[in-house]
């Protein structure tokens, strides 16, 4: 049965363009009302509105950042995503230093041009017990991992804290923690919800591409080669240049489309990626998709797509029902990978299923069956 206890209590790892536009978010539809609901999949989820989520909690490592209020944070460069609320009315929360190791790398250092990161130094980095005392403290109920691509030792560190504070654990990148058995199996026993990883976003490439790869497989046409390009101008892609960070990332993208059908394509036919750093996009991220194929009597076709979305908001509308779920979950006493919720929203969850199935998973756990 479902049992909400209002606010949820959110501490956000990682203060840049999707913890922004989330903030924004939980402002802007706090204001209106149930009949301005666009751009949400769930007005009331868990019985949880938008209005329900409280950020209390927060960690960076840019100076530009540590030390202020999130509301003034979100607007701190380089973030760069559109302002679609810019009342967002003080939180309380004030931006508390972060644990850096590999979350950071001098690749993504720069100049103050407002492109690239700042590294606080000078400030105390947090231990294990700091975040845990903050998350325990605040209340949190769901701890949101947004740091950079590639952060591996840095997302161990605080799915470590989740664990210890029993706060629930969303994973928007693709650092695999809820997809991964151990991990997973130590949010079990320790009676705690875990969902990722690697954030699908609302209408982005991933859930085009694979909805498009199941119609050609449902449809009866062979896919035989495929590419996704991605191009943007935000710190992701610019972090990203670095290859060596990309490893999960690739796996995880790439994965989303191969587990659609059966037939898997040969490493050679399917390039997913993010493919280059143009500045000038900043949070536009631009996917240019290609689908080759093979339809009745083996005669030969090809689809061709552009998709241009902001990055950060679309990231946003799948986080605030990622977050409800993860609060639902607890209320309902449910532990671990929280498969209906992390198959729905992630990109490398541990069970893939077609996303129609998906949805259908999903609504039956949000009624609470
Ligand atoms: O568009 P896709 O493939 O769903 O990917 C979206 C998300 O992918 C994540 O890996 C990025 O860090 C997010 O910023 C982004 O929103």
């Amino acid at each position: 049965m479902l049992n909400p206890t209002r606010p949820i209590n959110v501490a956000l790892v990682g203060v840049g363009n999707c913890a922004s536009s989330l903030v924004q978010g939980i402002a802007h539809y706090s204001n209106g009302g149930a009949n301005e609901q666009i751009g949400l999949s769930h007005w009331d989820l868990g019985g949880y509105r938008p209005k329900d989520l409280r950020v209390v909690a927060a960690w960076d490592i840019d100076r530009r950042k540590v030390g202020r209020d999130v509301a003034q944070a979100i607007f701190e460069k380089p973030n760069c995503t559109a302002v679609f609320c810019d009342h967002v009315g003080e939180t309380g929360a004030v931006v508390r230093m972060g644990k850096v190791l590999d979350g950071y790398s001098d690749h993504m250092a720069g100049h103050d041009d407002g492109r690239t990161f700042l590294l606080a130094d000078g400030e105390r980095e947090p231990t294990q017990e700091d975040v845990v005392e903050v998350l325990r403290e605040t209340g949190t109920d769901v701890l949101v991992n947004y740091l950079p691509v590639g952060s591996q030792q840095a997302t161990e560190f605080y799915a470590e804290c989740a664990l210890e504070a029993k706060v629930a654990f969303v994973n928007c990148i693709p650092v695999f923690i809820g997809s991964d058995e151990g991990w997973a199996k130590r949010f079990e026993e320790a009676g705690v919800p875990v969902i990722g990883d690697d954030i699908k976003a609302q209408v982005g490439a991933t859930i085009v591409h694979r909805v498009l790869t199941d119609l050609f497989h449902k449809r009866g046409v062979k896919l035989d080669r495929t590419y996704q390009l991605n191009t943007g101008g935000n710190t992701d892609f610019l972090n990203m240049l670095n290859r060596e960070r990309l490893k999960s990332k690739k796996i995880s993208k790439t994965e989303a489309v191969q587990s659609v059908t059966e037939h898997r394509l040969d490493p050679e036919n399917i390039h997913v990626g993010p493919s280059d750093y143009v500045a000038w996009q900043n949070d536009n991220k631009v996917c240019f998709l290609r689908m080759e194929g093979q339809l009745f009597g083996g005669v030969p076709m090809n689809l061709e797509l552009r998709l241009s979305v902001e990055d950060s908001p679309n990231s946003a509308g799948v986080a605030i029902d990622m977050i409800r779920c993860a609060k639902a979950a607890k209320d309902r006493g449910l532990s671990g990978a929280i498969h209906p919720a992390s198959t729905a929203f992630c990109k490398h969850p541990m069970r893939q299923v077609p996303d129609d199935e998906a949805f259908k998973d999903l609504e039956a756990f949000i009624r609470g069956e």
